[in-house]
């Protein structure tokens, strides 16, 4: 039984009065449960384990896993998202207990409003974490298996930006798999087919995206972790036509341009040299790293530079080297980086690409794990006083460096951030302090901000305020300590400082069906959007005299 299902009357006595709830420890409320439950996640051994134990947390007391949740962020966001829920993610199919999230199939097709109308949350729900498992973190095609990844953003977005539980919805479109050991695995959840071609995906994400409108008219949709070619198409062909966004072109692309502003700030008071002299090297050319390049070009333009002169100080390579516009049959999304100013033999190896670039930065979203060896970093080092290397692929098993080696082989002068959390290091006697280059800073705030304007569109104005918002939230301290993000701890009155910045440019564009906040200032709103933020109700006995703190 849960706490919460207890009568009020009793959970606020001091005791149980025996006999009044047998089935409850007498003396159990004067201890603190939540202490009890980090306990017990503390004692499992494997991070699979604390994210099962996590996952009956949550069904069995929503209210409790939120609160402990919201008060061990550091500790518990690591599980319930990047890495550990990458091995979630891996085997779902075996570590399956309950339903906790929608599967859309694409045998629901001609039928898929019938399946959204058995969501419990109906005209309540405000935000849906989509996915179609074909690009899980860096782990490729997981097909059914990707759920996990939905409801660890919702997480998010309910413990980072306070949006209430109830009004959101995972969902996983289950439309095959082109992984064969899946396809042969006994137990796994999802269809048995390969995966469809571009009409018959079209056609079922067409029926989808109207479904969706029909039954959840007020809904975000958030598309996260499609493989890149239908990251862009989708992305491009239902943005202005729906309430939507794509996190991993859009999301990252915001966080990334916030933490370069801050990291590039860092590196040119070491240097003396101009930000606009800033040359970016992108190793990876995908949905993320495409995204990302496209959205620091709002980097330069910010210093006054034309969209022309911002492109040539961005770089691309893919898995055949440097991108360059005469490669042939080069993919749509990555002409418009594609370099005109080399000349010679295809440039495939990193350090040679590092030699005829010379960047101030180096970003990985690439999911090489290694990839920036002590050469790559050793160099990137003797070009710069203070070299940006951001690796950014997800989970920590395919992040391109270590922080503890970027340290070591920059002597400590490395601004980093990298895509999974790194815990602080100590080096030659001094502390440094990694950054999380991490879309799960900028989503949270970006969803509520059109939420609660009730944004018709997602537009790149409401992207860009949100990292400009961002990158402006450091405090004092964290400016001192070099930092190029703010401390997590402090997420949700970042998401609401987001949120007031989207709703700013929400109205700027005129995509704000809900006007009411154009009369009000921005403390009036800031205010507003922080009473807005779901609490989990306290009916856990946190004063408990006689509970040991952990
Ligand atoms: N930190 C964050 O917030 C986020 C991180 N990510 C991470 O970014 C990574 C990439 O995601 P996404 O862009 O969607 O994935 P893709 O698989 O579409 O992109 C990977 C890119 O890396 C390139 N690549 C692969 N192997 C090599 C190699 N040996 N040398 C050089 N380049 C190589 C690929 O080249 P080619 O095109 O030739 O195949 C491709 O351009 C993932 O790990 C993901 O977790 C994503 C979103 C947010
Ligand atoms: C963080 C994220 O969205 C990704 O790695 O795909
Ligand atoms: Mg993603």
């Amino acid at each position: 039984m849960s706490l919460t299902a207890l009568p009020s009357s009793t959970v606020s006595a001091p005791g149980l009065v025996p006999g009044l709830a047998p089935r409850i420890p007498p003396y159990f409320l004067n201890t603190d449960h939540r202490q009890r439950c980090l306990a017990q996640l503390r004692s499992k051994s494997t991070g699979l384990e604390k994210y099962i134990y996590l996952s009956g947390l949550k069904e069995r007391d929503p209210n409790l896993f939120y609160e402990v949740l919201l008060g061990n962020m550091l500790e518990i966001i690591p599980i319930l998202y990047t890495p550990t829920v990458g091995d979630a993610c891996s085997s779902y199919s075996h570590i399956w207990r309950r339903p906790e999230g929608l599967y859309v199939s694409i045998e629901n097709k001609g039928h898929i409003k019938q399946i959204l109308q058995t969501w419990p949350g109906g005209l309540a729900s405000r935000i849906a974490v989509v996915t179609d498992g074909s690009r899980i973190l860096g782990l490729g095609d997981l097909g059914a298996n990707g759920l996990p990844i939905s409801i660890g953003k919702l997480d998010l977005y309910i413990a980072g930006a306070g949006i209430k539980p109830t009004s959101t919805v995972p969902i996983c479109l289950d439309l095959g798999t082109n992984t064969q050991k899946f396809l042969e695995d006994p137990l796994y959840i999802g269809v048995r087919r390969k995966r469809p071609g571009t009409t018959e995906m079209d056609a079922f994400m067409e029926e989808f995206m109207q479904a969706m409108r029909d039954v959840f008219p007020m809904l975000l949709v958030q598309f996260e972790d499609f493989s890149t070619d239908n990251a862009f198409r989708y992305l491009d062909l239902f943005r202005n036509q729906y309430r939507c966004f794509n996190d991993d072109i859009q999301g990252t692309g915001a966080v990334i341009l916030s933490g370069f502003i801050n990291a590039a700030r860092l590196s040119s008071a070491a240097s003396g040299k101009p930000l606009s002299e800033h040359r970016i090297l992108f190793f990876g050319a995908g949905s993320a790293g495409i995204g990302v390049a496209k959205q620091l070009l709002s980097f330069f333009s910010l210093l006054g530079l034309s969209e022309e002169e911002a492109k040539s100080s961005i770089y691309t390579v893919d898995s055949k080297g440097l991108i360059t516009a005469d490669r042939k049959g080069l993919q749509e999304h990555k002409k418009f980086f594609a370099r005109t100013d080399y000349q010679g033999p295809p440039l495939t190896n990193l350090t040679d690409i590092i030699g005829f670039v010379k960047p101030t930065a180096l970003l990985g979203l690439s999911t090489i794990r290694g990839a920036f060896t002590e050469d790559v970093v050793k160099l990137m080092s003797s070009l710069n006083t203070r070299p940006i290397i951001f690796p950014l692929s997800n989970p920590v098993s395919l992040c391109e460096v270590d922080y503890s080696d970027a340290i070591k082989w920059t002597n400590g002068s490395v601004i980093f951030a990298s895509g999974s959390p790194y815990k602080a290091m100590e080096f030659e006697g001094k502390v440094y302090e990694p950054g999380q280059g991490n879309n799960m800073y900028i989503f949270p705030g970006i969803g509520m901000g059109a939420i609660l304007s009730k944004a018709r569109h997602v537009t790149d104005a409401m992207v860009e305020q949100a990292a400009i918002a961002l990158s402006s939230s450091l405090s004092q301290e964290e400016q001192s300590s070099e930092l190029v993000y703010p401390r997590l701890a402090r997420i949700r009155d970042i998401s609401a400082q987001i949120a007031l910045a989207v709703i700013r440019a929400a109205q700027k564009d005129d995509v704000d069906e809900n006007t009411l906040f154009r009369n009000l200032g921005d403390n009036a709103l800031l205010d507003y959007i922080k009473a807005k933020q779901w609490q989990p109700c306290a009916t856990h006995n946190s004063n408990a005299s006689n509970a040991p703190r952990l």
